[in-house]
């Protein structure tokens, strides 16, 4: 993970180190300052001329507009690379998360992979500011502090070095051992309440029809407890090594101040400089005590960017040819599937069993059967959502498998069973297919999908905002707008998962009727539960459990024994003559 992260930051290399050299610039300036300022004050005492002060008082004017400088600097250096950082990894998830929809993106929650996304994301700011930057200054300036003290007393260095050891290594270090775990399971415990979060919002009127409302606050409460506990542990942890951090700060000056006292009556050291040693050494320990919340966090940042990267690694369910892929492929132009087969991992059987379709220009296909017999998993295959585990679908004569997937779609494409409408207005809604469409252009498509005259009785009408995934239009009037949407699109082959769904009878094969009629000529595959007009298409293809066990045209399989001729007399009204 750390050669990730390294490689994630890597190109901004340059302002990392402008902002570490800028931070140890200010701790220096904060040593130099105490240091000279303490000399100062005691050479001072002494009532020497003038002149032999104005250096040390010009270096404390000196040292103290330069802490706030660097300390300025430092800062801009830091934020800068932090959230070029964050906009680099936020991309690379965003890209990774594209080829995972919609088939890869079961796989997590949505409010889990919001979590990631946001939160989660945020870890590599943290690493930067309060990891990187703090550590390296601490390193430097614990360093020079101890080098100074060197110079002036080697037993109080000698002390120094054992307490900025004590304060910046083994206490983090205890901090390592004891906070690992909890640690590691805060930002899944953040992730989940999140989750309960959105269930208890989203779900909230089927809480309420089957008074599950109470249960579902429970349970977010305890979500909400397990979390607030293991915060509770880690401030407490956090709370304990500061503490102890600065307990040691306070010993080492002690004892750094008696060891100079000490070697001041023994003439080792010059009156004047017993304050700056004590000094140096208290202030030594500034960059020091930060390290024990860096600790915290970055044992809270692995377990985050962990979420991260498990995200990148998720494997996209369609393999993409790359650079290797065909030149787009042009209308008109012949899809076949041949000897499909598609089995969910996990799963024990295939969802589709060995399917056969063959997709001339201008063909239409009617694909009927049972709920779950693998209709809209052979559509999933035919817009390249889903590899298949067998057989293959061609396209121009050549698998699909050799172009770029947005390519396939770019021809093969149509309305999903869940197809999701964006939270704006019907306008907006239908231009996502064509977004240089005029109005009369959307009317029409309108018109296809029996919306128009609905539309035009809204007193905003195209401008009608639909709410958040269609909420605030019903199931039928959100399924015929992504159907418009679809038609607008024009693509060469369309493809319609259940058109009709959600709609009474009557109004349901009208539109079939409707669409049918305007996708004549247009290579058409539509996935219905209504048999009504399904005479004007060329094939009917009948599905059970994954198999195709009928096709041919609506005359010959109503004439023959079968699925087909049973659903045929169960969809007609009974007074109604054959
Ligand atoms: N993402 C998935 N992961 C695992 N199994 C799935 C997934 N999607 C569908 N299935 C399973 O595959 C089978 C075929 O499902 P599919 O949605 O293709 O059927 P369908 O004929 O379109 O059903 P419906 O008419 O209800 O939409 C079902 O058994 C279903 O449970």
């Amino acid at each position: 993970m750390l050669r990730r992260i390294a490689g994630l930051l890597r190109p901004h290399l340059a302002r990392l180190l402008l902002a570490v050299s800028a931070s140890v610039a200010t701790e220096l300036a904060a040593l130099a300052l105490m240091g000279t300022a303490a000399w100062l004050l005691a050479r001072a005492a002494e009532q020497p001329p003038l002149a032999a002060l104005s250096l040390a008082i010009v270096g404390v004017r000196a040292f103290a507009t330069g802490r706030g400088v660097f300390r300025y600097a430092e800062r801009l250096a830091s934020h800068d690379a932090a959230l070029r950082a964050l906009a680099t990894l936020r991309g690379k998830v965003y890209d990774s998360l594209v080829p995972l929809a919609p088939s890869g993106l079961p796989a997590y929650r949505s409010a889990d992979l919001l979590s990631r996304m946001v939160n989660d994301v945020e870890a590599v700011q943290d690493v930067v500011v309060r990891v990187l930057v703090p550590v390296s200054t601490a390193i430097v300036v614990a360093g020079v502090a101890v080098g100074v003290c060197a110079v002036l007393l080697p037993s109080a260095a000698v002390a120094l070095a054992a307490g900025l050891a004590l304060a910046g290594l083994v206490v983090p270090l205890l901090m390592v051992a004891t906070a690992r775990r909890t640690a590691r399971r805060l930002a899944p415990a953040r992730a989940e309440l999140a989750a309960h979060h959105t269930d208890l919002l989203q779900g909230s009127a089927d809480l309420a029809v089957f008074g599950a409302t109470a249960t579902a606050l429970d349970s977010a409460e305890r979500a909400s407890a397990r979390l607030a506990r293991l915060e509770r542990r880690t401030a407490l942890t956090t709370a304990l090594g500061g503490a102890a951090a600065m307990l040691i700060q306070g010993v080492t000056t002690v004892a750094v101040t008696v060891l100079a006292l000490d070697a001041r009556s023994s003439g080792g050291l010059a009156g004047v400089m017993v304050p700056v040693v004590a000094l140096v050494a208290l202030i030594s320990f500034e960059p020091v005590l930060p390290l024990v919340p860096a600790v915290q966090r970055l044992l809270e940042s692995r377990a985050s960017l962990r979420r991260v990267l498990a995200v990148l690694d998720t494997p996209a369910p369609v393999a993409e040819p790359g650079a290797a892929a065909l030149p787009a492929p042009s209308a008109p132009v012949t899809v076949e599937a041949r000897g499909l087969s598609v089995r969910y991992p996990g799963a024990t059987v295939d969802a589709v069993d060995g399917v056969d379709l063959t997709l001339t220009p201008g063909r239409r296909v009617a694909v009927v059967g049972a709920s779950g017999s693998g209709k809209s998993t052979l559509l999933a295959c035919l817009m390249r959502f889903i590899e298949p585990s067998a057989g293959t679908v061609l396209l121009g004569g050549r698998p699909v498998q050799e172009y770029d997937g947005d390519d396939v779609r770019a021809v093969v494409t149509g309305v999903t069973q869940d197809a999701h409408l964006f939270h704006t207005s019907i306008r907006e809604n239908l231009r996502l297919a064509r977004p240089d469409a005029t109005d009369d252009e959307l009317l029409a498509a309108l018109e296809t999908a029996r919306l128009r005259d609905w539309v035009e009785s809204l007193p905003a009408g195209l401008d009608t905002l639909v709410g958040e995934s269609g909420g605030q239009v019903s199931g039928g009037q959100r399924q015929r707008l992504a159907l418009a949407r679809a038609l607008l699109a024009d693509p060469p082959i369309v493809l319609l998962d259940e058109p009709t769904e959600g709609l009474d009878p009557r109004t349901a094969d009208e539109l079939m009727t409707d669409l049918l009629a305007s996708t004549r000529g247009r290579t058409t595959v539509v996935v219905t539960h209504r048999l009504a007009g399904l005479d004007a298409v060329d094939e009917i293809v009948v599905m059970e459990a994954g198999r195709v066990v009928q096709r041919g045209t609506h005359a010959d399989l109503v004439a023959a024994d079968g699925p087909y001729q049973d659903l045929w007399w169960a969809s007609r009204p009974v007074s109604s003559p054959s």
